[in-house]
């Protein structure tokens, strides 16, 4: 469903050396699973969601969604893509804060209809956030901004959800409930998780690990260390 192969990305320095975020990258995603990528600050994790979803270009190789290369894609073509099948939680959230929760939540869909609103609305229920429907998000704590986002996220019923570090703002049983709910959705959506945190990566299908802009194994989550500890 969603196949990188042989990516690269790098990175030149004002005196014009050569810096790999990332250094040959293959990686494949199939049709509803959960992927976690794990790794240390730095590793690269956030520059593969990235060019995965699209929003960034590799310096060398492709990614294929739906045996499609985004590499050969008009701007628009990708465009309706990210804005129809994809969701994105992202480290920084990006809300609109003359917005309400609400209109934040729906700025990704087209608002005029009735059913988004009901999906939204039940979202934030989930979500527990539903009492601040009508309110700016400066307002919010950021572990409440973030369950803003993540609503975003899933408002248009993605088939992939790329997301970074999806639960950094969050303590531990808000991690949790946001980890079950995207795990809920294993089967008819792909999720990308990436993250230093092995304790939220238990419902993946499959780990990823990043070292230095390589990947160097993948493991099941089982084999991950049952304790807190991050890498
Ligand atoms: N725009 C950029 N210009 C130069 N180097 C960059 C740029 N973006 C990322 N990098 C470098 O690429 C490498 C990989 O970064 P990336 O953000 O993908 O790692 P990460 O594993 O997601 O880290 P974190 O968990 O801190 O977000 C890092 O060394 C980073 O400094």
């Amino acid at each position: 469903m969603l196949e990188a192969r042989n990516l690269s990305l790098i990175y030149r320095n004002e005196r014009n050396d050569e810096y790999y975020a990332l250094r040959d990258v293959n990686f494949l995603a199939n049709h509803g699973e959960m992927v976690g990528m794990i790794g240390p600050s730095g590793s690269g994790k956030s520059s593969l969601l990235y060019i995965l979803s699209g929003l960034k270009k590799p310096t060398v190789g492709t990614v294929y969604y739906q045996d499609r290369a985004l590499e050969g894609m008009s701007y628009n073509d990708l465009a309706e893509i990210r804005r129809k099948e994809y969701g994105f939680i992202f480290q920084r959230h990006f809300l609109i804060d003359y917005l309400s929760v609400l209109d934040n939540v729906l700025a990704v869909v087209n608002q005029s209809q009735k059913a988004w609103h009901n999906t939204a609305i039940n979202l934030l229920e989930i979500l527990g956030i539903a009492d601040f429907a009508n309110q700016k998000p400066y307002k919010m704590s950021v572990g409440q901004r973030q369950k803003v986002a993540i609503a975003r996220a899933l408002v248009n019923q993605p088939k992939v959800i790329f997301a970074d570090e999806p639960t950094a703002s969050l303590d531990h049983s808000n991690a949790r409930m946001v980890m079950d709910i995207l795990a809920s959705l294993k089967g008819q959506t792909t999720i990308l998780v990436a993250t230093h945190d092995y304790s939220i990566l238990e419902q993946a299908d499959r780990v990823v690990h990043m070292w230095d802009g390589r990947t160097i194994k993948t493991t099941l989550p089982s084999s991950l260390p049952k304790s807190t500890e991050n890498v």
